[in-house]
């Protein structure tokens, strides 16, 4: 997937800009609060209806407007639109059209992020990696939501008898079954997407030589126990799920582990480590729904935070290998220029754009100027 042309307004401290991207990197470099980890923040917004900063639409909107828009058209002339209103709500747009849903907008430009953010996957809880391994199989298996909607509908209702006092266990046992079909579908979309990630990850880690980064196991919690089937579980557990009030096994407590020799992972790597492999588990990713013939657009806030050169170029060397194109930030041109420059073309011929106080200007290349 390849992002051609991005139009902002009053995103941020970004009053309006309207960049032609180039088809492998895009360097945007600027000083501190110059506005480029915010044109990062607009493509997010583009690909999914929400900033990876914050929930609130109304701090992203710049101050004194009453809306944000964010335009982009894919190589191939689709495009998308984002309508943010001050005053809440807005609208979602897919070739002029309204979209149905955000999804659409994901379906169309799957997004790999990395920022300070990221390192939640390791350090966080559940939920994040959850989100994760569900963005592959979402972006592999169509059929993958429409099974976790069910479940969660079924979920929901099983959720609703258990907090009444009063239970009927026959009511129960009708949504513990709808349960059980719908889980077993979630879990077996997600075991099979687990194992193509593990797949790419291992061979990724194998360009790590002897760092402990290529050391760390991952492994796939369903969210139930092993030997039973989901349906007995959810029996089983009846009654410490009524003390609680809520269904405490299932698909929606699946989680995803990283240890190395038996530890957590964010507890025995340094934070560079911790880095490299957040940027391994965000290729792998790619590389899994390349494979199905789509090329995620990476997005890298300050990519020199943190990583040595070596590992700096590794990424880039991972990226061109499995990425359509990849936008990143860095607050000195040269340096975040460098990881690029020994890779094959196009990804050795950055397109830059420098960032000032809101305004985003394309720097012409040694090639422009002849
Ligand atoms: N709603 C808003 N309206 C106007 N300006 C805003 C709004 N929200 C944030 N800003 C300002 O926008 C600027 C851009 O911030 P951004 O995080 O994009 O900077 P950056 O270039 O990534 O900086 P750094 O190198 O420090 O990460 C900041 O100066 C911030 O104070």
């Amino acid at each position: 997937m390849t992002l051609r042309r991005l139009v902002l307004s009053n995103f941020r401290n970004i009053a309006h800009a309207d960049l032609t991207l180039g088809t492998g990197v895009n360097l945007f470099c600027g000083k501190n609060g110059s506005g480029k980890t915010s044109l990062l923040e607009a493509v997010h917004m583009l690909s999914s209806g929400r900033s990876f900063r914050t929930r609130h639409h109304s701090s992203v909107i710049q101050e004194g407007s009453g809306q944000l828009t964010v335009f982009g058209q894919l190589a191939g002339g689709t495009t998308l639109g984002i309508e943010r209103l001050a005053s809440g709500g807005g609208r979602i747009r897919v070739n002029h059209g309204d979209a149905e849903s955000s999804s659409q907008l994901a379906a169309l430009l799957p997004l790999q992020v990395i920022n300070s953010e990221s390192f939640s996957a390791l350090d966080g809880g559940p939920g994040v990696r959850r989100r994760l391994l569900d963005w592959t199989v979402f972006h592999v298996e169509h059929s993958f939501i429409r099974a976790w909607k069910n479940y969660q509908i079924a979920l929901k209702q099983r959720n609703a008898l258990l907090r009444r006092g009063k239970i009927d266990p026959s009511s129960l046992a009708v949504w513990e079954q709808r349960m059980a079909a719908t889980g077993v579908e979630v879990d077996h979309f997600r075991s099979q997407a687990f194992a193509a990630l593990s797949a790419a990850l291992r061979g990724l880690q194998g360009d790590l030589g002897d760092s402990p980064v290529s050391r760390v196991d991952f492994s796939y919690r369903r969210g139930w126990r092993k030997e039973l089937d989901l349906g007995e579980a959810l029996r089983l557990s009846r009654e410490g799920d009524m003390a609680q009030g809520h269904t405490r096994i299932g698909p929606q407590r699946a989680d995803l582990r990283f240890t190395v020799a038996g530890e957590p992972a964010h507890n025995i790597l340094s934070r560079g480590q911790q880095k490299m492999l957040v940027c391994a588990l965000r290729t792998a990713m790619a590389e899994v729904v390349r494979q199905r013939g789509d090329k995620p657009v990476f997005l890298v806030d300050d990519l020199p935070a943190e990583l040595d050169e070596e590992n700096q170029q590794q990424f880039a060397r991972w990226v061109s290998r499995c990425s359509g194109q990849v936008l990143v930030t860095g607050i000195d041109a040269e340096a975040t220029a460098r990881p690029w420059r020994g890779l094959e073309s196009p990804w050795n011929t950055p397109t830059m754009f420098h960032v000032e106080h809101g305004k985003i200007t394309a720097v012409p290349t040694a090639g422009d100027r002849q």
